[in-house]
């Protein structure tokens, strides 16, 4: 039988190339596009049915930034498959972003302008909010809908005499000075994105430590700077028009200006073909494209303390044992109101 596939944020930019090239890569895939509108997602599946007919495409309703879709997109993959190999965590936003037009120019006759076109950094703040879970909203779509998936899908991913593979888009924007062990949601800052996706690395490393023996592996990659409907949405459109010889220019110099999602998935598609054994828990694979447009997937090192990852990971824990007796005592409630309107009637 086919491996099993199940991709977050499938319907578009780097999740949607990345599952064309799944499908081209492997033909007997079964793959599973979890997506939060089922319009667009229905679309996706014809568009990958008409390159790839024949393939197994499923469908599964996910908002990953709501606690409530999570478990009840878990349990339909429950019933549906008896096992996963491997879970793309690929589902991002990143909401109201600002760029510092002083920080740009400053950058751009720095030293720092390489860096700072490779990761953005000091560049970019967002606007967060609670959502209705009471979680900051991009926390919990970036990284702790993903959590409680894996949580939910581990009897299915760890399972014995097999290996199974998280695979994370996280982010070269990722830094570790905007994460605080002590605000894990940033309900203070002005960098959640950035907070989020170092979130996500070092979770990653704290499963790997976890979960390695039960036969699950965890990895992360940063696809580079990609033109998608997250970065479009950073500036406004006449701007980009304007800008977008100027990147292909830039693109020349920056092996990490990826530009396309096809590019973009390089390292996601990459490590579908390695052994997870043969990976290093502490490494980011970075999608690169040379200036002569040859991709290739380079692993660096990441900035991560194993005690902060650590408690970031109990923190977790905990978080979602709260977040779980909330659920119930929601449903309790519920059924008590079912059972008071059934009495009435
Ligand atoms: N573009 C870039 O330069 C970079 C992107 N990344 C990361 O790559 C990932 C993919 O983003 P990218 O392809 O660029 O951008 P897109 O906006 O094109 O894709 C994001 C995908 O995530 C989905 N998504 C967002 N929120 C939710 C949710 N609550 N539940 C389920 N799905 C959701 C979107 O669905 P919908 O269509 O419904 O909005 C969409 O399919 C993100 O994690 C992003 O942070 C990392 C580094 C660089
Ligand atoms: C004059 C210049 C050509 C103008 C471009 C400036 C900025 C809008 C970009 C410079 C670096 C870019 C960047 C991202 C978004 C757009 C820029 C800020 C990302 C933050 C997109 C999402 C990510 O996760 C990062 C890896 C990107 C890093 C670089």
């Amino acid at each position: 039988m086919g491996k099993v596939v199940i991709v977050t944020g499938a319907n578009s930019g780097i999740g949607l190339a990345l599952c064309e090239r799944l499908l081209t890569e492997d033909a007997r895939l079964r793959l599973c596009l979890a997506c939060r509108n089922m319009q667009r997602a229905e679309a996706t599946r014809a568009a990958l049915l008409t390159s790839h007919s024949g393939a197994s495409v499923d469908l599964l309703h996910l908002d990953v930034g709501s606690v409530r879709s999570v478990l009840s997109a878990a349990r339909e993959v429950k019933a549906k498959y008896g096992r996963i190999d491997f879970l793309y965590l690929n589902a991002g936003i990143m909401p109201n972003p600002t760029v510092d037009i002083k920080a740009l120019f400053r950058g751009l006759f720095s030293r720092n302008v390489i860096n700072m076109f490779a990761t953005a950094e000091g560049l970019l703040t967002q606007q967060d909010s609670p959502n209705s879970d009471g979680l900051q909203e991009v926390f919990a779509t970036n990284l702790f809908g993903h959590f409680l998936l894996i949580r939910e899908l581990e009897p299915l991913m760890c399972q014995p005499g097999r290996t199974s593979r998280l695979i994370w888009t996280s982010s070269s924007n990722a830094r570790r000075s905007a994460f605080s062990i002590d605000d894990i949601q940033h309900r203070h800052g002005k960098e959640p994105y950035s907070s989020s996706k170092y979130a996500s690395d070092m979770l990653s490393l704290a499963l790997n430590k976890h979960k390695n023996h039960q036969g699950l592996f965890s990895s992360v990659t940063c696809p580079g700077l990609v033109m998608t409907n997250l970065t479009f949405g950073i500036l406004p459109s006449f701007f980009w028009t304007l800008i977008m010889p100027i990147m292909w220019l830039i693109r020349i110099f920056t092996n990490t200006f990826t530009l396309t999602p096809y590019n973009g998935a390089e390292a996601l598609h990459w490590l579908f073909l390695q052994k997870p054994e043969s990976l290093d828990p502490r490494a980011k694979y970075h999608s690169l494209t040379s200036g002569s447009g040859t991709n290739y997937t380079e692993p660096r090192q990441m900035d991560i303390d194993d005690e902060i990852s650590e408690t970031f990971y109990s923190k977790l824990l905990e978080l979602e044992k709260a977040i779980r007796r909330k659920v119930s005592e929601r449903n309790a409630e519920n059924k008590a109101y079912q059972r008071y309107l059934g009495e009435v009637e």
